[in-house]
């Protein structure tokens, strides 16, 4: 996954696929009213181009975890490193975007903000938001974390319903599982009684027990990131008829630099399966890039050609292919079923093309939006004399 800093924003197109909505007054709103935003992190000069990407907010009170799980997911930082990261001054905007299907802005916002500061434009922040990370340290007391959650959680829905709300209770790691389970137990008590107070029980709230030193933090961040895919029923169904005609047992749809998986058949997803997923994914690449050749263009060792094969000492086989430059397949079946090994080389390819499909139409509607909005910004400078013209 290619993660880059970004000084242009994404388009201010209402996304009929998304239903997401930038704004370019908002923008430059939201900016002038945020005086230590850094240009080239968060410079808003110009938005009416490109395509319009859900906005992931990672929101939480200082030292809760923010920067570190958005290193460790997205720039492969060691967890271990993470002590030695500054606190957050600043709000980061980051573009993530590895296909047409993982495509999205987190915005990394410092705990120490004044979030209902009135110069500082909350609603334009949440009218085009996606989904709300909100990050608690359960380490530490959350009685103020909760309190902040509530409020943060009521604001936003009040300007924007459809944002998911997603409730990390993090650095999970330092506590037994009995404790984990009460902890999270009660923390969704209290979240959900103190909405029910206020009359907001609709709010749907998801928790999830998270932590940077194990692979639960991929794999929420891979529910959250699923969620903001529309074309995730498509995949789905697609991985469903891959592996009831193959004899596969399991199959994931994985980003192959973040690990998160973008897709899975209908049957449930256990831990162990999806760290084998994430183990031999990092084998591949690590192998690849000691001994194999860059994509010039990716940057990664990881091609057409990319595959493998693992024989687990269960009779199970783990079998890895690329589906697209950023993506693998990763299957699970019996070593029986891997003898036909020719049957699901050839229904992978009609799955790969199938894929191909539902990534050009996607492609098509980017193209038509930007089209319409080329049009739209000539006629405003013919209307205005040529002045208007960003270019
Ligand atoms: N044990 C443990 N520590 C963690 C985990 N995630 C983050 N930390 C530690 O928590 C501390 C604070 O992390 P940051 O990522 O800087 O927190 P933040 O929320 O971005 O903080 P601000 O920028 O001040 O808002 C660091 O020392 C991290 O190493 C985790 O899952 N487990």
């Amino acid at each position: 996954m290619t993660t880059e800093r970004v000084s242009a924003p994404s388009g201010d197109e209402e996304d009929p696929a998304l239903g997401y909505y930038d704004n370019e007054d908002e923008l430059e709103a939201f900016s002038a009213g945020e005086p230590g935003c850094e240009d080239g992190v968060l410079g808003f000069s110009h938005s009416l181009s490109g395509e319009v990407k859900p906005r992931i907010l990672l929101m939480g009170l200082r030292r809760s975890g923010k920067s570190s799980i958005q290193k460790v997911v997205f720039h492969k930082m060691s967890p271990n490193e993470t002590l030695f990261l500054e606190s957050t001054n600043k709000i980061c905007r980051e573009d993530v975007s590895s296909s047409s299907f993982v495509s999205f802005q987190i915005w990394d916002f410092p705990g120490q903000i004044d979030f209902f500061d009135p110069t500082f434009d909350y609603e334009m922040i949440f009218r085009g938001t996606g989904a709300l990370i909100f990050v608690i340290d359960s380490q530490d007391d959350y009685v103020e974390a909760l309190s902040r959650l509530h409020l943060t959680v009521t604001r936003a829905y009040k300007v924007n319903p459809d944002i998911n709300f997603e409730v990390f209770i993090h650095k999970v790691d330092g506590l037994s599982d009995d404790h984990k389970i009460e902890k999270q137990r009660d923390i969704q008590k209290r979240a959900r009684d103190d909405l029910a107070d206020a009359g907001l029980e609709r709010i749907h709230l998801s928790f999830y027990l998270t932590s940077i030193y194990d692979h639960s933090i991929f794999e929420a961040f891979s529910k959250v990131v699923q969620k903001l895919i529309p074309q995730l029923p498509t995949l789905e169904n697609l991985l469903n008829i891959f592996i009831s005609n193959s004899g596969i047992e399991k199959a994931f749809l994985f980003d192959v630099v973040s690990k998160i998986y973008i897709a899975t058949d209908s049957s449930p997803v256990d831990m162990q399966t999806y760290e084998l997923c994430c183990d031999m994914i990092d084998v591949v690449i690590d192998i690849s890039c000691i001994y194999g050749l860059a994509d010039t263009e990716t940057g990664l060792p990881y091609d057409k050609e990319s595959m493998a094969i693992i024989h687990l000492n269960n009779t199970t086989v783990m079998y890895l292919k690329e589906v697209t430059k950023f993506l693998a397949m990763v299957c699970f079946l019996r070593k029986d079923n891997f003898e036909r090994k020719g049957l699901i080389d050839y229904n992978f390819h009609c799955f790969k093309q199938a894929i191909q499909e539902v990534f050009d139409v996607r492609v098509k509607v980017q193209q038509n939006r930007k089209l319409l909005t080329n049009r739209r910004w000539s006629k405003l400078s013919l209307t205005n004399g040529g002045l208007n013209n960003p270019r």
